[in-house]
Parts: structure tokens; C-alpha cells; sequence
């Protein structure tokens, strides 16, 4: 296995929880992460991020031991709930930070910006505000952001939580089209189990704090042994 992703016994302690990951997500592998509110999805992506230092155990991307690298310098996007977008600035310089946060963007810059808003369908919103978008709409422009970063790992929370079925549908494709091409690693934090069987090669479940389960997603769906992971399925 070519690991992009492994967490050894990694420990975050805060004053009401106590959370431990061990875990190792391969090298192009889609997981879903699923697990109820408080489980420690969102802990277990800024571990990853970095946003986050654990009080223990060890973090390696790609091979690396990254405790002292900057979230900036890890090969990392995390797209987050609220997409993170300015709303004073328009949608072209929303994700000309995806390239450089003190934007400088020469001609080439300005290229990749117009691919990546062709990539997610958003020609001709170069312009428009984000209070202005749908949030469908909104959701790309976050998506063409992370893009433009062309880093091999890509977090997404709950990225479709907004969206009604016909779009969720519509962004899950794009999402393994874009898989396809860059052979990315995506980790995707979802409660619907339709996003499940739709995009995840595999499952990981947290539960009070750990991953109790990491395995292929169809495995995952017909598992009935597991209270927590019954509640999840509605079995
Ligand atoms: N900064 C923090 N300070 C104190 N406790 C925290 C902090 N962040 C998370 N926790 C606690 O850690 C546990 C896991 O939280 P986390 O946000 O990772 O869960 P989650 O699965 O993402 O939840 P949700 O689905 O509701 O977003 C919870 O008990 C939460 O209260």
C-alpha cells in the first residue's frame, strides 16, 4: 500500500473529550468519514490540516512526519461547511487565494483561475459577488479555490450539506471526474449514506472519539453488528 495519509495513535485531549486515531488512508483512496455529531470528524481533519497539534502519537503525509509543518505548507485544501468565502471580493479573486493569499496574479495566475471556474461550470461569474450565489454555486467557487492549489489531498466538510438532491448529485460527479484526472486523495465528511455508496471507496467511522471501523464502503453498508453503525444506516 502507498499511504498518503497516516495517523499512529494520535491523541487530542481536550477538556470534555478525549479522542485517539489510528488510521491509514492509501494514496488516491476516496473515504467517507461518518460518525455522529461529536465523534470527532471535524477534530480528525485539523489533525490532518494541521490547524490542530495532538497531544500525542504521530502524523505522516505522504511518508513525512509533518509536527512541524505549517497547515500552508502541507499538500492539503480543506474545503470547510461555510466554503470560507469573501464576500466583499468577487468570485475570481476568491479563488485567486487559493494561489496566493496576498494576490499577486500575473497573467498566468489569471489563467488558471478561468480553468479552474471552467472546470466547476462557473464561466462568466468571475465577477459576481458570493452574497449574490446560490449555494450550489457557492460551493464551487470553493471547490475551483481548492483547485487552483493542485494539493494532492483534499478535505471536504459535509461539501454538499446545502444542496438539494439534484445538485448533491451533480457535485459528487464532479468531484470523481476531477478524481479521476488528478488521482487525488479525498476524505469527505457526510451523514447521508447516499453520498456513500456514491463516492467513498471505503468508510471510516468514528465513534466517542475513535475510528471504530475503516473499510470498503460495501462492506460497510452491510454491517449489522455494530449499534452505532446500525443507528448511522437506519438498519
Ligand atoms: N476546541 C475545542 N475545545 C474543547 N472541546 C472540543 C474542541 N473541539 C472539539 N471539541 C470536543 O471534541 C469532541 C469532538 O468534536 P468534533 O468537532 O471533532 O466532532 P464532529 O464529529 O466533527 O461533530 P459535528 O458532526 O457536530 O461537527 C466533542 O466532544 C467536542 O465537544
Amino acid at each position: 500500500m502507498d499511504p498518503a495519509i497516516g495517523l499512529q495513535d494520535v491523541h487530542v485531549r481536550y477538556p470534555n473529550a478525549h479522542l485517539q486515531f489510528d488510521c491509514t488512508i492509501r494514496r488516491g483512496e476516496i473515504a467517507a468519514i461518518v460518525g455522529a455529531s461529536g465523534s470527532g470528524k471535524s477534530t480528525l481533519f485539523n489533525v490532518i490540516a494541521g490547524f490542530e497539534t495532538q497531544d500525542e502519537g504521530r502524523v505522516d503525509i505522504f511518508g513525512k512526519d509533518v509536527a512541524h509543518v505549517e497547515p500552508s505548507e502541507r499538500p492539503v485544501s480543506v474545503i470547510f461547511q461555510d466554503h470560507n468565502l469573501f464576500s466583499h471580493l468577487d468570485v475570481a479573486t476568491n479563488i485567486g487565494l487559493g494561489i496566493d493569499p496576498a494576490l499577486r496574479l500575473g497573467v498566468k495566475e489569471r489563467g488558471k483561475i478561468a480553468g479552474s471556474m471552467m472546470r466547476v461550470g462557473l464561466e462568466g461569474f468571475g465577477r459576481r459577488l458570493p452574497p449574490t450565489l446560490s449555494g450550489g454555486e457557492r460551493q464551487r467557487v470553493a471547490l475551483a479555490r481548492a483547485l487552483v492549489r493542485r494539493k494532492p489531498i483534499l478535505l471536504l466538510d459535509e461539501p454538499f450539506a446545502a444542496l438539494d438532491p439534484g445538485l448533491r448529485a451533480g457535485m459528487s460527479q464532479l468531484l470523481l471526474d476531477l478524481h479521476e484526472e488528478e488521482g487525488n486523495t479525498i476524505l469527505i465528511i457526510t451523514h447521508h449514506p447516499d453520498d456513500l455508496r456514491r463516492l467513498a471507496d471505503s468508510v471510516v467511522f468514528l465513534d466517542g472519539g475513535r475510528i471504530v471501523a475503516h473499510q470498503p464502503t460495501a462492506e460497510f453498508l452491510a454491517r449489522r453488528d455494530n449499534p452505532a453503525i446500525n443507528a448511522f444506516l437506519g438498519n
